[in-house]
């Protein structure tokens, strides 16, 4: 009985990280894996307080957060309400729920998931490309609802191989998918912040002259400022008629008003879309549409990599909490 009493005393003294919102697919490995003995989680979607009085009631304890995708965004009023906080670290790969100029004129540090999914990811997107040229999920529909039988033939799919594949973002996950196509003999170019020195593929500067130059746009940078709404009505006019476009990235930097009309109006071929403004809301006129393919922001990762997910979480934190550089460090303060 002492025993565990000094062990609960030990554990209330343990610097403790926020969490404003469950992780996501936490089923997949328990809770309980999360664990450390460098820190405790904090759940404040658990409490019956207002988040600013709890965040009020518990910010001399709290020196760190957990954020995800889909969880509240860690504004500079939050953090303004968190002194003691000293790192954000998320389990997602983009960042854009966090106010990153606040973190770096506070000096929090930030650490995200890092690549640890870039191949789930590429995956997926070709997995999305694939579907949307060859029809997969419309075929399957086709057969399940009794079609082949009655109606006979279902149209043909494109090919894939010798398509001009413009990858949006040359980061980790953008260049998988491109190595990814390259082994099904498509052309590869490439738009980004700036040219990568020592990559081959053509640069265009600009996503339209990318778009007029390709068959197929995959998006894959991440969600700022800069790039919100980048996807607009006049790059998939340049993309043209057979175009397809695919995202992964975030819903946010196409404009997806201009895109579901771009498609109702047969100006782009199809889409393949992991990624929506509003998520969970998913424009109701993509519903009815055979060559778009949906999903629900899923590309991101699998139960076996949700593990390596896990020790990169609680190792930067646990670094972080024995003053150690941490693993997957975003931002350079
Ligand atoms: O979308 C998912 C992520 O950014 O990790």
């Amino acid at each position: 009985m002492a025993e565990s009493t000094d062990c609960h005393k030990a554990q209330q003294d343990f610097p403790k990280v926020l969490i404003l919102k469950p992780i996501p697919f936490i089923n997949l490995v328990g809770e309980q894996y999360f664990a450390s003995n460098k820190f405790t989680f904090l759940e404040a979607y658990d409490s019956s307080l207002p988040l600013h009085q709890f965040l009020s009631t518990h910010s001399p304890s709290i020196k760190a957060i957990l954020s995800s995708v889909g969880a509240p965004p860690i504004t500079a009023d939050i953090l303004h309400l968190l002194p003691e906080v000293g790192l954000v670290v998320t389990t997602s790969v983009g960042l854009n729920q966090v106010d990153l100029l606040e973190c770096r004129r506070r000096g929090i540090k930030v650490a995200n998931a890092g690549s640890i999914f870039s191949d789930d990811v590429a995956d997926f997107a070709v997995g999305l490309l694939i579907d949307v040229l060859r029809k997969v999920s419309a075929s399957d529909g086709y057969v399940r609802k009794g079609l082949w039988a009655t109606k006979g033939d279902y149209p043909l799919g494109s090919k894939l191989g010798g398509k001009r594949i413009g990858i949006v973002g040359l980061g980790n996950i953008g260049f998988a998918v491109a190595k990814r196509l390259e082994a099904f003999r498509c052309s590869i170019s490439y738009n980004s912040r700036k040219r990568k020195p020592h990559v081959s593929y053509p640069f265009y500067e600009s996503v339209c002259e990318l778009a007029a130059n390709c068959d197929v746009l995959v998006i894959c940078c991440e969600l700022t400022d800069q790039t919100h709404h980048m996807i607009n009505k006049e790059v998939l006019s340049a993309l043209g008629k057979e175009g397809v476009i695919v995202n992964i990235g975030r819903g946010a930097i196409i404009n997806e008003k201009e895109m579901v009309q771009c498609l109702v109006q047969g100006e782009i071929a199809g889409a393949g879309l992991d990624v929506f403004e509003n998520e969970p809301d998913v424009p109701l006129e993509l519903f009815a549409m055979d060559n778009v393919v949906l999903s629900p922001h899923v590309a991101v990762f699998t139960p076996e990599s949700f593990l390596d997910l896990r020790d990169l979480v609680v190792g930067n934190l646990e670094a972080f909490f024995s003053n150690k550089p941490l693993l997957s460090k975003f931002g350079d303060w």
